[in-house]
């Protein structure tokens, strides 16, 4: 997981303070994984109706994530984060194949806002401690 962030956050190298979404399905991970970035830990999560904000320092540069819920009758309210934004990380569930398809098609709407058009994007296939258990059931 450490990589992947990595390379987002060095994107932004030489600014000072820069604001990050993270978006995706409920249940997605979005919530652990903010609180992973924050402070290392893996906590007990519920689904989140509205959003979790905290800062996350990478060497000089202080992100602040948003990490808004991802629940269908919540997603209409997330355009409204998108002023301002200057990353996107969008976090699907590796092992929900059945909504593979409503991901995709709420990725697309959020890549066409015209605040996202500039937006340096990070999609995070999330779970793949559960991706290899799986097959080797198969
Ligand atoms: N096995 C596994 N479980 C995970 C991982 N990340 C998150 N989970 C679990 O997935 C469930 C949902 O995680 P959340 O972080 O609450 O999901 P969310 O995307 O914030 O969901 P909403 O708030 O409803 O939008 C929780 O039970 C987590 O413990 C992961 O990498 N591996
Ligand atoms: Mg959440």
């Amino acid at each position: 997981m450490g990589q992947a962030f990595r390379k987002l956050f060095d994107s932004f190298f030489g600014n000072n303070e820069m604001r990050i979404v993270m978006l995706g399905l409920d249940a997605a991970g979005k919530t652990t994984i903010l609180y992973k970035l924050h402070n290392g830990k893996v906590f007990y999560t519920v689904s989140t109706i509205g959003f979790n904000v905290e800062k996350v320092q990478y060497k000089n540069v202080m992100f602040t994530v948003w990490d808004i819920a991802g629940q269908g009758k919540l997603r209409p309210f997330w355009r409204h984060f998108f002023n301002n934004t200057v990353g996107l990380i969008y976090v699907v569930d590796s092992l929900d194949r059945e909504r593979i398809g409503i991901a995709k098609e709420e990725f697309q709407a959020i890549i066409k806002d015209p605040f996202m058009l500039n937006s340096v994007i990070l999609v995070f296939a999330n779970k793949q401690d559960m991706v290899l258990p799986c097959f080797s059931q198969l």
